[in-house]
């Protein structure tokens, strides 16, 4: 299983390269990366699992972060009613795209924190409110989603990584908490 010791910090030359498309039919090693960074996902949000491995909490995490320079996301956002066990949005995605955003922004009020950043970085992360994504899944069909608010902000978040790309490049240098006007300020 994927733990904390197989995800690499700021420094590691895997997290600033553009990363290669996979090709299809994917390998069967891609197709098990991909259940096996769900599964980390999963275990990271289990209070038990994620104390017992000392996982720190993620909803998405790519394939860079393992050192693995591939166009590979996972994305586990849990519902947001406590009861339902059926996740918001649980998905592995090949060559995930961004076909068309919203020109409405919005951004995490408390800022953005990474799996690969062991630091506290202050600061708004500005990202489209909306965004039209197209991927493959492990099977290779395609498929095309639109999503919004905290959903549509993981999955930029994820395929910044994918794009050597970390949170903290979006951030002001000189007004880290600078909110363009028309900002939606996710909470
Ligand atoms: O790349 C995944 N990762 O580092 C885990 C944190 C993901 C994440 C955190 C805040 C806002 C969007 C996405
Ligand atoms: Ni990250």
């Amino acid at each position: 299983m994927i733990t904390m010791d197989d995800i690499v910090r700021e420094g590691h030359p895997a997290l600033r390269e553009v990363a290669k498309e996979v090709s299809f039919p994917l390998v069967a090693e891609d197709i098990e990366l991909g259940e096996k960074m769900t599964e980390f996902l999963k275990n990271s949000q289990d209070p038990e699992l994620a104390e017992k491995y000392g996982l720190r909490g993620g909803v998405g995490l790519a394939a860079p972060q393992l050192a693995i320079s591939k166009r590979i996301i996972a994305i586990e956002i849990p519902s947001m009613e406590e009861d339902s066990d059926e996740p918001f949005l649980s998905t592995v995605m090949y060559n995930p795209k961004i076909l068309s955003h919203s020109v409405q922004q919005a951004a995490i009020e408390e800022g953005e924190g990474c799996l690969s950043v062991d630091r506290h970085v202050p600061g708004l992360v500005v990202r489209n409110a909306k965004v039209t994504i197209s991927y493959f899944d492990k099977d290779g069909e395609s498929h095309k989603i639109r999503l919004r608010n905290y959903a549509a902000i993981v999955v930029q978040h994820e395929i910044d990584h994918i794009n050597g790309v970390m949170f903290y490049d979006h951030i002001d240098k000189t007004n880290p908490n600078y909110a363009p006007d028309d900002v939606l300020l996710l909470s």
